[in-house]
């Protein structure tokens, strides 16, 4: 054997023992295919079907691509060769849900528009708003694979996101909640954690965390999750230029400002103005791993 095609077999080899074996995982270009088709029908002023198809053909095929990748992701084989008549039953249903919520999501996606139209004296209309935020990009794969994420399809949102993030730089997990009217300027940088919750009528600006303060592990030593770890942010509240804002516990109230590279780890009241610390506290000393 070569020396090349031995390195081939123990890459393969320490592969298979610390992972699962090959299985049909979710395919990323099918993901980005299906984010570009769902891009179409929400906004189809703006973007076309491909290969002069209609938007009634558009659905039928992005229905199709995403029962794929849903079957992937819950069944983890390929539709077309390994799928028995219930598991595809099971994807196509699943599907289904997610096309059915496609309006709602609409709704709110207009609404981030007039939010960020309303909130930015840069932007000279919708237009500009929906063809050149990214913003509103990270926010339209975020509401659909939120609503995948509730229908508790795995991993395919998570990918979904991860594809926003690598073309914005904002990176929301699909089991943040966010509300109505969410207006993200600029953008790069922002991170909102799986267990954030933002209210209505929310700015945030570039370099933003939403994030925890820490991460627990149980007596076992093994990571506590599903906990809420992330912050609470009320409605009308700004978060300016990279500030932080961390805790499970941490509640924004409403109508707060927030000033860029504020560092946050407790509450503060409604309608409170929090500014960044000029004199800054360093601690020495010994202290817990956390
Ligand atoms: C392309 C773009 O523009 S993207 C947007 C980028 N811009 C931002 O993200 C920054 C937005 N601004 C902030 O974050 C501000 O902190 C605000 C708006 C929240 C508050 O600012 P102000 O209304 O000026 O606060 P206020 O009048 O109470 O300021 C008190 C003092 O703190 C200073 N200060 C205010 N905010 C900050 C801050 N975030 N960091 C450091 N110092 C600050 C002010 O300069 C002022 O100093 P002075 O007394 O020596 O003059």
């Amino acid at each position: 054997m070569s020396k090349r095609a031995e390195i081939a077999r123990r890459l393969q080899e320490q592969s298979c023992q610390w992972f699962k074996g090959r299985v049909c995982h979710p395919e990323p270009d099918a993901i980005q295919a299906m984010i570009e088709r769902l891009r179409c029908v929400l906004l189809p002023n703006y973007f076309w079907p491909s290969q002069g198809h209609s938007l009634e053909a558009y659905m039928d095929l992005l229905h199709r691509g995403m029962a794929g990748q849903i079957h992937r992701a819950v069944f983890q084989k390929c539709l077309d060769q390994d799928g028995t008549s219930e598991t595809r039953a099971f994807a196509e249903d699943k599907a289904d849900q997610v096309l059915a919520a496609l309006p709602q999501v609409q709704e709110m996606l207009y609404e981030d528009v007039v939010e960020t139209y309303n909130s930015d004296p840069a932007a000279t209309g919708y237009d500009e708003v929906i063809l050149t935020y990214p913003g509103l990009f990270a926010l339209l794969v975020y509401r659909v694979a939120n609503v995948m994420h509730r229908l508790e399809i795995p991993l395919l949102p998570r990918m979904m996101t991860e594809y926003a993030h690598s073309v914005t730089g904002i990176d929301i997990h699909p089991g943040a909640t966010l509300g109505r009217g969410i207006m993200i300027d600029h953008g790069t940088g922002i991170v909102i954690g799986e267990t954030a919750v933002v209210g209505n009528h929310v700015k945030l600006y570039q370099g933003v965390t939403i994030g925890a303060l820490y991460f627990p592990r149980d007596e076992e030593g093994f990571m506590v999750r599903k906990t809420k770890r992330h912050p609470t942010v009320e409605d009308g509240v700004v978060i300016y230029a990279n500030a932080t804002v961390l805790g499970g516990e941490t509640v924004i109230g409403h109508h707060s400002v927030i000033g860029s590279n504020a560092w946050i780890t407790e509450s503060v009241p409604p309608y409170s103005k929090v500014l960044y610390q000029t004199e800054s506290v360093v601690k020495v000393g010994a202290s817990p791993a956390r």
